[in-house]
């Protein structure tokens, strides 16, 4: 039996049992137990289900996700955002709550279609929300990010985001435009971020990252020229640190954290880590 969690093609709607999370935009619901409830338990609660899709597998055992109109109240239960559960949960349930979250908020914003606006059906066997009126297919999104940690020998650049909690700095990050690659993306993010020109890109890995609905793409790079000038509004602060004196950096399941450690186990001859999975 697999561990952990395993994302698989849609699983059948009408097969019974299993297990079930139930979602709202409230976040999922949750006991002591945690955020697993058995299925058929749960579609017998007072629930507002506006659609229901077949996730995958968590320690071997299948799983659905009931995605809900609004916050329903289940006795010992409460309602926790998927912010909560990155900072406390265990990674594999981190992941599932990662997918079921951008599955459950693509279905419940593509109701309705948006070429000819007529409701559209959940195609059995799927994930895919059909228009039959028009016959448009709508898709999960996935936005490709680049996220790059330059380097310039023993010093690294980080920045400040206004959005992050106080004194914490990390790697730069940014949305891939369509019609670039992802290695013009890294060269012009950090251009319009920090006004530096980097070379020498290496990729190191990715990483789903379900704020919104990111697929980060990893890199190391080199500084090449330029002095720092940061972007009125987007970056607070952004510095050179010498490696050897830090400030706070984000959480360790980060790819973020992991293009830093990396970089640092290379330079000073440390145990390389490997990233989350
Ligand atoms: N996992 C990690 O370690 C990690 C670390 C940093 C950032 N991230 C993620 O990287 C992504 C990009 O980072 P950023 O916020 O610096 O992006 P960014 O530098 O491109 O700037 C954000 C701005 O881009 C625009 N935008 C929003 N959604 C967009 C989309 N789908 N496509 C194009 N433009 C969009 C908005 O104007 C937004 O204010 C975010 O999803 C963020 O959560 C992940
Ligand atoms: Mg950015
Ligand atoms: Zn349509």
């Amino acid at each position: 039996m697999e561990q952990g969690w395993q994302t698989t093609p849609a699983l059948d709607n009408s097969l019974p049992g299993g297990w079930a999370l139930a979602r709202c935009q409230q976040g999922f619901l949750a006991d002591s137990n945690g955020v697993l409830f058995p299925r058929e338990w749960l579609k017998r609660q007072e629930l507002s289900l506006s659609a229901e899709h077949g996730l995958g597998y968590f320690n071997g055992e299948p799983v659905w996700l009931l995605e809900l109109q609004q916050p329903a109240e289940v006795m010992g239960c409460h309602w926790q955002g998927l912010r909560q559960f990155m900072l406390q949960a265990d990674y594999p349930t981190f992941r599932m709550l990662s997918f079921a979250e951008q599955i459950g908020s693509w279905s419940s914003q593509h109701r309705f279609c948006g070429r000819c606006g007529s409701p559209t059906r959940q195609v059995p066997g799927e994930r895919c929300m059909r228009c039959p009126g028009c016959g448009l297919d709508s898709y999960a999104r996935i936005s490709p990010s680049m996220i790059v940690l330059v380097t310039r020998g023993d010093e690294i650049l980080l920045a400040r985001s206004p959005r992050f909690v106080p004194g914490m700095y990390s790697t730069l990050a940014g949305f891939v435009e369509p019609g670039e690659s992802v290695e013009e993306c890294v060269a012009r993010e950090v251009r319009e971020e920090v006004g530096l020109e980097v070379g020498n890109l290496q990729y190191l890995g990715s990483q789903g990252w379900p704020f919104p609905h990111s697929l980060m793409l990893g890199f190391h790079a080199e500084y090449a020229a330029g002095d720092i000038t940061p972007q009125a509004d987007e970056i607070e602060d952004a510095r050179w640190f010498p490696i050897e004196q830090l400030p706070p950096l984000p959480m360790q399941r980060s790819i973020a954290r992991y293009l830093i450690d990396l970089y640092l186990a290379r330079r000073l001859g440390h145990p390389e880590p490997v990233l989350p999975r």
